[in-house]
C-alpha cells in the first residue's frame, strides 16, 4: 500500500480508540456518503498542494509546467462534476476534515452532546504573516467545531447567526493547537456555544457563537 493510500485508511478509522457507534447524531455519517480511500487520498494530495503552492517560488519553467498541469487537473475533474446532493467534498463526516480542504483538519478526540475536543495543525496554507494563522481563518475552525456541536444529539439542523471570536495572541502555522467546544445552552430555537483555541498554556483565541434553529423550509 501507498503512503497515501495508508493515509487514507487511517482517515476511514476515524480519531483513534473511538467507535463509529458512540458518535453522536451529527459526528457520524449520513446515509449514502461512503468515503473511498481514493477520494480522501485526493483531498490529502490538495491539501498538501496548498501548503506547497502558499511557500513555493519556483523559476519560470516551473510555473509555466505546474500551472499547465493544474489546468489539465482541473479540466479532467470538471467533467465529473455532480450536483450538490451527490457531492462528497465537506459531507463525509466520519473522517477528519469531512473531505474538504477549505478548513484545516480537525481531529477529534473526545466528543459528546455537550462538549467535544480535539486538535489541529494549521498548515502554510493557512499563513497570515510572521508566521501566525491568517485572522480569517480561525472563526472557520470555531465554526467547524460549533456548527457540529450545534446539531448534534438528535437536534433539528441549526445555522450560525454569529461568531464572535476573540483573538487573544497570536496562533502559530506548523505546531499542534487544542481546541475545545462547549454546549452551553439553548433558549426556545437559540443555542449558545463557546470555543478555545490553545497552544500548550497559551491561549490564541476564543469564540462565542449563536445558532439558531432552522424553521421548516428554512434553506
Ligand atoms: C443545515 C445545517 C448546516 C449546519 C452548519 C452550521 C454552520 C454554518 O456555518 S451555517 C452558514 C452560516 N450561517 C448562515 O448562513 C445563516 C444566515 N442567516 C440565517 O439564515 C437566519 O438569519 C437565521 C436562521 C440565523 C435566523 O433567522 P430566523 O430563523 O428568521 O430567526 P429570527 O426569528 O429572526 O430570530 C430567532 C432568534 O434569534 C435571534 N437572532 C437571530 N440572529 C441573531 C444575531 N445575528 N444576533 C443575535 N440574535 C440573533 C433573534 O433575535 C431571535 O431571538 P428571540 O427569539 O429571543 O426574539
Amino acid at each position: 500500500m501507498s503512503t497515501d493510500e495508508n493515509a487514507a485508511e487511517e482517515l476511514l478509522r476515524g480519531p483513534e480508540g473511538l467507535g463509529r457507534r458512540d458518535m453522536p447524531t451529527s459526528w457520524t455519517r449520513r446515509p449514502g456518503i461512503e468515503p473511498t480511500p481514493d477520494f480522501l487520498a485526493m483531498i490529502d494530495a490538495l491539501r498538501a498542494l496548498q501548503d506547497d503552492v502558499t511557500a513555493a517560488v519556483p523559476p519560470p519553467d516551473v510555473l509555466v509546467d505546474t500551472t499547465k498541469t493544474l489546468s489539465e487537473l482541473s479540466e479532467r475533474l470538471r467533467a465529473y462534476a455532480a450536483p450538490e446532493r451527490d457531492q462528497l467534498t465537506g459531507r463525509l463526516i466520519t473522517v477528519p476534515g469531512r473531505g474538504q480542504t477549505m478548513s484545516p483538519v480537525l481531529h477529534l478526540d473526545e466528543w459528546s452532546e455537550h462538549h467535544a475536543r480535539g486538535h489541529v495543525t494549521f498548515g502554510r496554507f493557512y499563513l497570515g504573516g510572521n508566521g501566525a494563522v491568517h485572522g480569517g481563518a480561525i472563526p472557520l475552525l470555531f465554526d467547524e467545531i460549533l456548527g457540529r456541536l450545534a446539531n448534534t444529539g438528535g437536534r433539528r439542523p441549526s445555522r450560525t447567526a454569529f461568531l464572535h471570536v476573540n483573538y487573544r495572541s497570536i496562533t502559530p502555522i506548523g505546531v499542534e493547537l487544542q481546541i475545545e467546544g462547549r454546549f452551553e445552552r439553548e433558549e426556545g430555537r437559540k443555542r449558545f456555544l463557546t470555543a478555545e483555541l490553545r497552544h500548550g498554556d497559551t491561549l490564541c483565541a476564543d469564540a462565542e457563537g449563536l445558532f439558531v434553529q432552522l424553521k421548516p423550509g428554512q434553506p
